[in-house]
């Protein structure tokens, strides 16, 4: 079995994945995967990615069994709509001693079609966390996730921040803490990893929530309210989905919300910004290179809050907005006038 503590592996060469791998490096040797051979050469020629000078121990690497073989700790960070098809590539080649601490926030659905989705159909059954979808293409058990405010584009700066890893398993905590931590990067742990999951995946849609309101040009009140009542929402779909409240009120949560909601660096806040400002989701996605998770899980949380009877205003106004063009003044009118009967519901 090889050393994890000598080589440690990071799928996905977009700009988290390269900033994990960045922070991995003050500690330990990286292999950086991308599926791409053309960015696999540039990135060993150049030595750089995303303009950022790579340290040299982080070698990029486009051959997934060398990379397992390599690697017993991996994290991967691929896009959640590409996350299922890349762990049944790396499926084959893993075993019970790996370790997978993946850095994806949204949902993985299957069994059920595009259109079957928008005829109201999606049930829980159709969708899975990354780490379940670890678990059901893989035979790898120790899993975690990283999970807390990560904006990359800070982290590839040298900017500190803190993270959370979740997972039912001291020791995936542990190692996670031993090979990320530095005094640029606190790593937290908690073992309630699905709530972990969810506020990662789940408060990007707050944060286009957010991007609306500035793009609106409305202030720091109402977004406060917006981050507010969002957490709530947040929360309350979590414990639908079966998770405590512990995550949502810490680095996960409550962290990650604040950063990714107020940050013109996030690509769900700019996502919502330019609705706010009346261009067109279709224009926005056609010029927009860099992913909005959001839209997505946006699409799947309110479908699965209709399947839970759960009154989810935001969530609701903000289906409304992005898949049926809902007029964003009425929207907020809608949600200032709503009947909340309590500050705090939980
Ligand atoms: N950026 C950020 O600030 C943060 C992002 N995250 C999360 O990390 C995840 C990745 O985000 P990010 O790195 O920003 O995204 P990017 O779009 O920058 O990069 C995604 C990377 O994943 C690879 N990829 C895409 N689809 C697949 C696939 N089907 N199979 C294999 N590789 C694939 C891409 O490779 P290729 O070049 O070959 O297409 C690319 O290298 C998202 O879930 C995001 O929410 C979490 C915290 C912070
Ligand atoms: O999750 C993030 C920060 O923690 C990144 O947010 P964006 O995907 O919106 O850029």
């Amino acid at each position: 079995m090889p050393d994890f503590q000598q080589t440690v592996g990071v799928v996905g060469a977009g700009t988290f994945g390269t900033a994990i791998a960045n922070l991995l490096s003050r500690r330990v040797d990286v292999l950086l995967y991308s599926r791409n051979p053309d960015t696999v050469e540039r990135i060993n020629r150049e030595r750089q990615n995303f303009g950022i000078n790579l340290s040299p121990r982080i070698n990029a690497i486009g051959n997934v069994q060398e990379l397992v073989e390599k690697c017993t700790l991996i994290f991967p960070v691929v896009p959640s709509d590409g996350f299922r098809s890349t762990m049944t590539r790396l499926g084959p080649h893993l075993r019970p001693y790996h370790i997978l601490i993946h850095g994806t926030k949204g949902f993985d659905v299957q069994g059920i079609t595009p259109a079957q989705m928008d005829e109201g159909l999606l049930e829980p059954q159709h969708v899975s966390t990354m780490s379940q979808v670890i678990t059901q293409e893989t035979v790898v058990r120790r899993v975690g996730c990283l999970s807390g405010p990560n904006l990359a584009t800070e982290i590839l700066e040298g900017q500190p921040t803190a993270t959370v890893i979740g997972s039912v398993y001291e020791e995936v905590i542990e190692l996670g803490k031993k090979v990320l931590s530095s005094d640029a990067f606190h790593v937290f742990g908690n073992n309630d990893i699905l709530g972990a999951e969810l506020a990662g995946a789940l408060k990007n849609i707050i944060a286009i929530g957010s991007g609306i309101l500035r793009g609106r040009g409305l202030g720091k009140n109402l977004q406060a309210m917006l981050i507010t009542r969002g957490l709530m929402e947040m929360a309350r779909f979590g414990q639908a989905m079966g998770s405590t409240n512990s995550a949502f009120f810490g680095t996960a949560g409550i962290g990650d919300l604040v950063a990714t909601a107020t940050s013109k660096n996030s690509r769900n806040f700019t996502f919502g910004f330019r609705l706010g400002k009346g261009e067109k989701m279709a224009d926005i996605e056609a010029t927009m290179p860099e992913l909005a998770e959001g839209v997505r899980t946006l699409k799947i949380t309110w479908h699965l809050a209709n399947y839970y009877k759960l009154r989810l205003p935001i969530t609701q106004m903000l289906y409304n907005i992005v898949f049926d063009g809902y007029n964003i003044d009425k929207a907020i009118k809608f949600l200032i006038t709503y009947p909340y009967d309590v500050d705090v519901d939980f």
